[in-house]
């Protein structure tokens, strides 16, 4: 029996989820999970569930970063009585980690000395996130010592990007030599949802054609032909493609020379080991649905009444034409052969008013839902759940994605890493 830690370090979270598997065949069984959401802040809420018992609901926790997060959540774990399989740091085997930029690797690796360093180097191209995520690493290896840390990257799902779609109109010689490319994020949820998605539809995998959107903190869409990544939104970094809760997404790159004009400078967030320019912080970490609505909250956001809060209104507005867009251009790279326009992540799992108007604003390709089902979504309802009205050609589902199952299932299923 093992017990598999999988830690996805997002940005505005740290979800954990623990498993067991009884034996190398075996399906990884979920034993609880816990999620520190609304970092980093002193007024982070803690979420603790074990087996089917919510033990915390939205529990206050003082977080000023991921790793605050991880300590919090490590303890709540090893604190728990009642969960049998975790009763000291070494039950922990295996522990698996989202790292969100991993460069040119296409499959996970066992986080060794070289790894490591190799992860670090790519920090500056994933600000928000490989730093927090290594620095969680580097605090399982010291806290944890029985365990084998495996990276598992956002970025492996895309390898299978066509050059044509990844190159960026630049120097090649330039591009080559510094890797600048399309690499595209929130992979380890687009692999959960083209094999969640295939097995609802009992299809295989490599025959599945669909348009899969992560809406979360960080948003993106990402066209999958054949069960591969086709085309993906965000590009060298995570900050292109789609608004998020505090990213610009795209922009005419000229912008930021008329911005101000100290931008080029080093951000004061910067650190010895993660540099960051003042334009790269104003893009990342201050714009998106916050500049525009003062809130990241997206239920404060869907749910604001419009001519009160016309700001709101504004960002939803600017939120749905900048999804539409992307299904709209998907559609035409998929040659109108797609099987599901599928949400997930935190906005689209949850919203449906967001959902709705999104497909509304995209009928002209023949989607359509039915309100009566994309009111009723349950999370503790099936992994894909099927929105669409009856007559349409192409599906519209809401899949709840789990980038942290996908972890335990890569790890599962390759040798390698179990052994
Ligand atoms: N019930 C809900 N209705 C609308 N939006 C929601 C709801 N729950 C969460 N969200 C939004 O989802 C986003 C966070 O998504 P999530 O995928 O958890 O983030 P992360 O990128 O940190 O993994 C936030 O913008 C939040 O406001
Ligand atoms: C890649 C990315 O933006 O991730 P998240 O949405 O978890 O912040
Ligand atoms: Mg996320």
């Amino acid at each position: 029996m093992k017990v598999i830690f999988a830690v996805n370090a997002g940005s505005s979270s740290l979800k954990i989820s623990v498993y067991s598997a009884e034996d190398r065949n075996a399906t990884p069984r979920e034993i609880a999970n816990a999620q520190v959401g609304g970092l980093p802040s002193p007024n982070a809420k803690l979420t603790y569930t074990r087996g089917d018992e919510n033990i915390y609901k939205s529990h206050q926790v003082n977080a000023e970063s991921q790793d605050d997060a991880f300590s919090i959540i490590l303890n709540t774990l090893l604190n728990d009585q009642k969960l049998d399989k975790v009763k000291s740091k070494s039950d922990i085997v295996i522990t698996c980690h989202r790292i969100v930029h991993g460069g040119k690797y296409e499959s996970a690796q066992i986080i060794t000395k070289d790894t490591y360093h190799h992860i670090e180097a790519l920090s500056d191209l994933a600000p928000l996130h490989n730093g927090a995520a290594l620095g969680i690493v580097e605090s399982c290896i010291r806290k944890l010592p029985n365990t084998t840390n495996i990276a598992c990257f956002d970025t492996q799902f895309h390898m299978s990007l066509p050059p044509h779609v990844y190159t960026y109109p630049i120097n090649q010689e330039r591009a080559r030599k510094n890797g600048l490319r399309k690499y595209g994020f929130h992979g380890l949820s687009y692999s959960f949802m083209t094999r969640s998605v295939a097995k609802f539809l009992q299809k295989d995998v490599s025959q599945l054609n669909i348009i899969a959107l992560h809406l979360g903190s960080g948003a993106s869409a990402c066209a999958i032909k054949g069960g591969k990544s086709w085309d993906t939104s965000m590009g060298l970094t995570p900050l292109s493609g789609l608004p998020g809760a505090t990213r610009s997404g795209s922009v005419d790159p000229s912008l930021v020379f008329h911005y101000a004009s100290d931008v080029g400078k080093l951000s004061p967030a910067s650190t010895e080991k993660l540099h960051i320019s003042k334009a790269e912080q104003i893009l990342n970490k201050e714009s998106g649905l916050s500049a525009l609505a003062g809130t990241t909250d997206f239920t404060a956001i869907a749910e604001a009444d419009r001519a009160e809060q016309p700001q709101h209104a504004l960002a939803f507005d600017l939120f749905v034409d900048r999804v539409s867009a992307y299904i709209g251009s998907y559609y035409v790279s998929l040659e109108g052969k797609v099987d599901a326009l599928v949400f997930a992540g935190g906005i689209g799992e949850n919203s449906s008013r967001f959902r709705s108007a999104v497909v509304s604003s995209v009928a002209c390709l023949g989607f359509a839902i039915y309100d009566d089902a994309n009111d009723s979504i349950s999370t503790k309802g099936s992994v894909v759940q099927d929105i669409s009205s009856k007559d349409t050609r192409s599906k519209v589902f809401v899949c709840q994605t789990d980038e942290q199952l996908e972890m335990a299932y890569m790890c599962y299923s390759n040798d390698e890493l179990w052994n």
